[in-house]
């Protein structure tokens, strides 16, 4: 066995819970999605998202026109520089000395870039943090795969050490802010049903999350677990929305569900259902008549949230005649941030806390994933963070 903190050796001191011990970071990367910043990068950029996975052109020239609507800008990236600056606070706050880098997966700064703007720092061991809270391909192998992927390509392999941060979707950090949004936003509702002479109309709480592939829900994961909802992917965000509602006192006895939203891929593949918008029209001849809609799938409010739930879905529920709120997502919530570096300071030899919370019995998740967890079903790439990753083991 060898020791943790002894070298370049991503692995060492990783438990067979995928349990890494804490370590010595010399920088922090956020590392997301990424999005256009004009007109002219809405195309480049959804060549970059959909690389190589067949999407077809009439969806990319659909999803264009959202973000032709709001000039061309993603909200993404100002939501990120507004995370990372409130996670400099943070870690300046409590005394933490390491630098917070900033890349993304799709658009610039690039992982890449970043990975080489570390190494040039005299960087050496950097722990990402990723603003993905599940576990699925494109929430937590893709990160991986496009860590590993970038350490390739820039010939970091084996110089530059990548570890990463739990998925952390039932953290009280990620949790709480929606704790506090479910009771504002059930108060709005009820306060406008109340204006329309209805105070005792009943409402729906509908937590919403971005559908998938059912055969990337299926790989979600552990191997050989089995799911509520049939997939870690689904059973994650069950548990997280009923961690949410066990804190709401004002929530008791309303009826919830979990929703999807923002399906794309060929209309022959399955997806997770229903649709947000499906599951909307079912409301009002249940005698329901407002809703609360919780992001619960998100992490800030980016284009998924401003434009298929604050467009559409708000549009169907006006056409629909339902009072409705969307709630906010963690965004730069302090609790969130607060939650953030606490789980940087769980994989840390200084400012360590040996303390992980979990809201759900799920978790805390692994630290590093388990082989051939949230598989890519079209094949295999070189990842850091997992226990089959090969990237700078020594084992490539
Ligand atoms: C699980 C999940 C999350 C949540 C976890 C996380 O946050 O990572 C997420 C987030 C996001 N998805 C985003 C944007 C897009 N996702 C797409 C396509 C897809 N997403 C998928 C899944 C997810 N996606 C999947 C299975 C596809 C199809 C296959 C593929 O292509 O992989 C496409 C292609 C066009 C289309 O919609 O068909 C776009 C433009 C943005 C940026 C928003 C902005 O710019 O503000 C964000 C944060
Ligand atoms: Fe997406």
């Amino acid at each position: 066995m060898t020791t943790a903190g002894s070298g370049l050796d991503p692995l060492a001191g990783v438990d067979e819970n995928g349990r890494m011990a804490p370590k010595r970071y010399d920088a922090i990367v956020l590392a997301s999605f990424g999005g256009p910043e004009g007109q002219e990068d809405v195309i480049p950029f959804l060549r970059n998202v959909t690389r190589g996975r067949g999407i077809p052109d009439e969806r990319l020239e659909e999803v264009a026109t959202h973000y032709r609507s709001f000039g061309g800008i993603s909200p993404i990236n100002a939501q990120n520089r507004a995370l990372k600056q409130a996670l400099e606070a943070e870690l300046d706050r409590r005394g933490i000395d390491l630098p917070v880098l900033w890349g993304n997966r799709n658009w610039a700064p690039f992982i890449a870039d970043t990975f080489r703007e570390a190494y040039d720092a005299g960087h050496r061991r950097v722990l990402a943090l990723s603003t993905s809270a599940y576990s699925c391909y494109s929430s937590c192998r893709q990160y991986r795969e496009d860590f590993g992927m970038a350490l390739v390509e820039t010939g970091l392999a084996g110089k530059l050490e990548v570890d990463k941060v739990r998925q952390y979707f039932d953290h009280p950090g990620f949790v709480e802010p929606f704790v506090e949004g479910v009771a504002e936003g059930l108060a709005a509702v009820r306060a406008e049903l109340a204006a329309k002479g209805e105070p005792d109309a009943p409402v729906h709480i509908m937590f919403a999350t971005h559908s998938i592939p059912i055969g990337d829900a299926e790989a979600a994961g552990p191997r050989g677990v089995e799911y509520e909802g049939g997939s870690a992917y689904v059973a994650q965000h069950l548990a997280t929305a009923q961690a949410v509602l066990d804190r709401v006192p004002e929530a008791a006895g309303v009826e919830w569900s979990l929703v999807y939203q923002s399906r794309s891929g060929a209309p022959h593949v399955p997806w997770l259902e229903p649709d947000i918008n499906d599951a909307l029209e079912e409301l009002p001849g249940k005698g329901i008549r407002g809703v609360v809609i919780v992001p619960l799938g998100f992490v800030s409010d980016h284009m998924e949230v401003v434009w298929d739930l604050d467009t559409e879905a708000l549009q169907t529920c006006a056409a629909l005649g339902l009072a409705a709120k969307r709630v906010p997502t963690p965004g730069v919530h302090a609790k969130f941030v607060e939650g953030l570096v606490d789980m940087v300071c769980e994989r840390t030899v200084e400012n360590n806390i040996a303390e992980r919370p979990a809201t759900t019995s799920l978790g805390p998740w692994m630290d590093v994933c388990m082989p051939n967890c949230c598989a890519n079903r079209r094949g295999e790439k070189p990842t850091v963070a997992g226990m089959d990753s090969t990237v700078g083991t020594g084992a490539q």
